[in-house]
């Protein structure tokens, strides 16, 4: 954090999270943080309420990256944020499902690796679950307009099935350890529930393509021997992005807030 104690944001990606995100940072509404700059691999022209610069440039000026780009990202420039002492807050969760890189981002320091709660809730509850032991059972379905989960390895007679679906379809089932790579912009959450459940192989997920689903819709079952858990959500898509849900520049905005210590309101 800088010597006047306000945490100076980079913020990678101006798409359908990062503009939420950097107008409300630019509006000073986190309280202790500022915009400092924006990156982008397409030229924003005015578009952005800072100045947009080459990623080493972001690493040099700030004190947090937040990660609103893609996958990739996190996986090219995860490293050099982390060991330059600048903290990452991470979106794209399903980069973290390659162990060898999440171990690579821990040890990198001295910066620090966040994630945000994105577009899922009951994750500080499955968190803390961890301390009673190990979870029997935990199902993560999704289901999200056929649109969203065309994907380039499917093939013909798949993509064919999402386009003419008039009833939800089944498209993968799998673990939290391959599914997120499969559908790199779509299913992150399932990333996250891994994250906070601490086993990606022991997360299910189900990805359901559903024609009418006017709302993206993640629920999370999970049970053991001291408890069952059952989280629904059902979220308005954004309109330039459907892939992603409205509510996530908002779940980064929070996130935002706790790392900047939320003065003036009580934690
Ligand atoms: N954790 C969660 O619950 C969620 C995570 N996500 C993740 O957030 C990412 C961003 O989501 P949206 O804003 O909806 O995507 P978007 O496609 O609307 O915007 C992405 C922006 O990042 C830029 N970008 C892409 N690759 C880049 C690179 N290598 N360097 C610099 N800029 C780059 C694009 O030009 C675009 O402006 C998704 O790809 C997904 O991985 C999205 C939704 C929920
Ligand atoms: O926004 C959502 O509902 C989920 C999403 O795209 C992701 O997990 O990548």
């Amino acid at each position: 954090m800088s010597t006047t104690g306000t945490l100076k944001v980079g913020l990678v990606g101006w798409g359908a999270i990062g503009r939420v995100v950097g107008t409300a940072l630019a509006a000073g509404e986190v309280p202790g943080a500022v915009l400092t700059c924006v990156v982008d691999n397409r030229p924003l022209g005015g578009a952005a309420p800072a100045e947009q610069v080459p990623f080493d440039t972001a690493i040099e000026r700030c004190d947090l990256i937040v990660e609103a780009a893609g996958q990739g990202v996190v996986r090219e420039w995860g490293e050099r944020i982390l060991a330059a002492g600048t903290d990452l807050l991470v979106a794209s969760t399903g980069a973290l499902t390659d162990e060898d890189l999440a171990k690579r981002l821990l040890e990198a320091g001295p910066g620090r690796v966040r994630f945000t709660s994105g577009a899922v809730g009951g994750l500080d509850l499955l968190q803390a679950v961890r301390a009673l032991g190990p979870l029997d059972e935990v199902l993560l379905t999704t289901t999200k307009l056929p649109t969203t989960l065309e994907q380039p390895w499917m093939d013909k007679e798949l993509i064919g099935r999402l386009r003419s679906a008039t009833e939800p379809v089944e498209v993968l089932a799998g673990t939290a350890r391959d599914v997120p790579v499969k559908f790199p912009r779509s299913t992150n959450v399932a990333a996250s529930v891994a994250l906070a459940v601490g086993d990606l192989d022991a997360v299910q997920v189900r990805v359901v393509a559903d024609p009418h689903a006017v709302r993206t819709r993640h629920v999370i079952e999970a049970a053991g021997p001291h408890g069952s858990y059952r989280f629904e959500v059902a979220h308005t898509p954004d309109a330039d992005n459907p892939a992603t849900s409205g509510v996530v520049p908002y779940a980064v905005l929070r996130s935002l807030g706790a790392i900047a210590g939320r003065p003036g309101q009580i934690l």
